[in-house]
């Protein structure tokens, strides 16, 4: 078994902690001008740029020499047109730094997520906020931070500040505000095991995944974005494994969060698009999170999720996750629905 990774298993905690509290004190709070839509057409906040700050002034302190890969660059911050976010961001982020960072230096922190990652050595990899869309329609997201060590995911720390602490039973939708603690922090590391806490204390409990044998009784984790996520393929799968249970639609990794802890069984991330490519920070952590907790996570083709090769995800196709008893019929029913030359 590997040698652990005390120290920047503790440091990375601390980091996506202090990142979720700059998330809170935004969330259900942004006003116009807060939120900008990306080249992509995809939005960010104030609290995407803010978190990445944090978590990269974080692991900057403690490991100076550590690359990152971060979704978030600090372009639309720059010069007189990107004054007034520049001045939200940093004074989010120093709320929450113990030494505070100047103009110059939070861009300088948010860019240091601009490696391009790779096979070898080893870097992070931050999704300040994933599950944006989420967090703006006051949903689910995540906080999701991630250490690769030649090619392979050694650690995962995800904050998951909107998620409620019970498992989500039977008839429970996690988007509709059930009452209760919400705020669970997710680590795993690779060899040593899944483990959920809350984001107030300290005290960790193991998670396994579930222990569903026959298909018929599982439940999805799906994506609430119908292009993120095929959801008509995934109904047809649905229906090839004879699942009759409503899936729980959640935005963001809160999903594997799900998955790892046993509240749902399958999670599927089908291609809606021929030409979208998964990113490292969309999955590292949650990846890792359900493997270390029991469960298996594959693509669409049933390879291993790749995370030498640099910033995307580019040799695989999808995401299939699920508990290992049933991860193999799973994909079978996958692959003969993606393969049927008859479906829309
Ligand atoms: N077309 C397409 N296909 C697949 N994935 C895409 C696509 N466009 C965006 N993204 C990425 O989806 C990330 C959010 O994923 P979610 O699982 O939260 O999606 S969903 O809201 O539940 O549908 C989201 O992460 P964040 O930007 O961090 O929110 C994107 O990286
Ligand atoms: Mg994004
Ligand atoms: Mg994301
Ligand atoms: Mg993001």
């Amino acid at each position: 078994m590997s040698a652990t990774l005390a120290a920047e298993r503790r440091v990375a905690v601390e980091a996506v902690l202090q990142a979720c509290r700059v998330c809170q004190k935004v969330f259900n709070h942004l006003v116009a001008g807060e939120t900008i839509i990306k080249d992509d057409r995809s939005p960010v906040t104030v609290a995407d740029y803010s978190a990445q700050a944090v978590v990269n002034t974080y692991l900057a302190e403690h490991f100076p020499q550590d690359l990152v890969v971060g979704e978030e660059s600090a372009r639309d911050l720059q010069g007189e047109v990107g004054r007034a976010l520049r001045e939200k961001v940093l004074s989010l982020s120093n709320a929450v730094l113990r030494v505070p960072l100047t103009e110059s230096k939070l861009l300088t922190a948010i860019d240091r997520g601009s490696y391009g990652g790779g096979p070898r050595g080893r870097h992070w990899t931050l999704d300040p906020i994933d599950g944006t869309k989420g967090f703006l329609r006051g949903d689910q997201f995540a906080v999701c931070l991630a250490l690769i060590e030649d090619g392979e995911v050694r650690l995962g720390v995800m904050g998951c500040p909107n998620l409620p602490a019970a498992h989500l039973g039977q008839a429970a939708q996690a988007t509709a505000s059930p009452p209760g603690e919400r705020g669970c922090l997710f680590i795993a590391e690779k060899g040593h095991g899944a483990f959920t806490r809350s984001l107030v204390s300290d005290v960790e409990t193991r998670i396994h995944v579930s222990d569903t044998r026959d298909c018929r009784d599982a439940r999805f984790c799906e994506s609430v974005e119908a292009a993120h996520s095929s959801h008509s393929d995934a109904s047809r799968v649905g229906q090839d494994l004879g699942i009759t249970q409503d899936s729980i639609r959640m935005d963001s990794q809160c999903k594997y969060g799900c998955i790892a802890r046993g509240d749902a069984d399958i999670y599927l991330r089908l291609p809606a698009s021929a030409t979208y490519v998964e990113k490292i920070w969309d999955h590292a952590s949650g990846a890792l999170l359900v493997e270390e907790a029991g469960g298996i996570v594959t693509d669409v083709d049933g390879k291993h999720l790749d995370f030498s090769r640099g910033r995307f995800l580019d040799a695989n196709r999808g995401v299939v996750a699920a508990n290992a008893r049933i991860h193999s019929e799973v994909l079978r029913a996958v692959q003969k629905v993606l393969q049927n030359p008859e479906r829309a």
